[in-house]
């Protein structure tokens, strides 16, 4: 398992091993022999995979190949039909998506969701509240200053690429362990999108959390990700870390 192994260097001066990929030195995401099904269609097939503490997963696949069901799924509104889902030991399988969400996933859905009717500052306080606070960290703004200026604005009055940021700012306002971002580049216009990718990495470096993305832009995966997983018909078919990336294979798994 590549997650697994370890990369590690001698340090001479000491004579001991020290780790080196911080990401690869435990395992956050433990998901085991996940199975989900829309009815009686089953889509995922008994999904395997872990994800590691500070490190950012990229999901790649097609249209209707299982991703968003596979995020559903860890979050909690789709339920499991079997399979395990451990965050950080505790088991998650069962839980209510609330109960997940105060486990430490938060969850930003492909179409970013926000309250349309809410102010920003309000839909950042729905975040807070799953912690039992109410001042709005000033970390948010600082990552997007554009949610402080516009805070008593309407959501639904942002742009498609504000949205995103709100949604990203109200997920990290529950203070998570690992963010889910679904498609977070749709419909955003690609000089945003670069910007997006140095933001995500620079919130993993300070809070140092853990990221999935379900993404089939190749250029944004390879800005952001650690590693990249590929999805085909609800399997997991393809694992590679960042520098070992073969773009030729990746743009034949994504393209029609
Ligand atoms: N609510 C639903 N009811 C029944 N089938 C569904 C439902 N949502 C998705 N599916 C089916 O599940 C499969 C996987 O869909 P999913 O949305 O997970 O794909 P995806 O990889 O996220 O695609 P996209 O990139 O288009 O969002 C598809 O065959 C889709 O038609």
């Amino acid at each position: 398992m590549i997650q697994k192994s370890w990369r590690c260097t001698l340090d001479t001066d000491l004579g001991t091993v020290k780790k080196t990929a911080s990401f690869a030195q435990d395992t956050l995401l433990d998901v085991k022999n996940l199975h989900a099904a829309y009815g009686a269609s089953e889509v995922l097939h008994g999904i395997d995979l872990q994800i590691g503490r500070g490190e950012i997963v990229v999901l790649m696949g097609r249209n209707g190949m299982g991703k968003s069901t596979l995020m559903k799924s860890l979050i909690g509104t789709l339920p499991v039909r079997s399979g395990e889902i451990r965050l950080d030991g505790k088991e998650l399988a069962r839980l209510s998506a609330c109960e997940r969400v105060k486990a430490g996933l938060a969850y930003v859905p492909q179409g970013r969701m926000i309250f349309p009717a809410m102010t920003v500052k309000e839909n950042i306080e729905t975040g807070l509240f799953v912690r039992g606070k109410t001042r709005v960290p000033a970390q948010l703004y600082e990552l997007f200053p554009v949610l402080n200026e516009m805070g008593d604005r309407r959501g639904g009055n942002l742009s498609g690429g504000q949205q995103q940021q709100l949604a990203i700012a109200r997920a990290l306002a529950t203070e998570p362990k690992l963010l889910l971002l679904d498609e977070p580049t749709e419909g955003i216009q690609p000089s945003i999108i670069h910007e997006m990718a140095r933001k995500l990495r620079r919130i993993r470096d300070e809070n140092q959390l853990s990221i999935m993305v379900s993404e089939q832009v190749l250029s944004f995966a390879l800005d952001i990700a650690d590693r990249i997983l590929v999805i085909e018909g609800g399997n997991i078919v393809h694992e590679t870390l960042r520098e070992d990336a073969d773009i030729e294979r990746l743009t034949q798994f994504l393209s029609v």
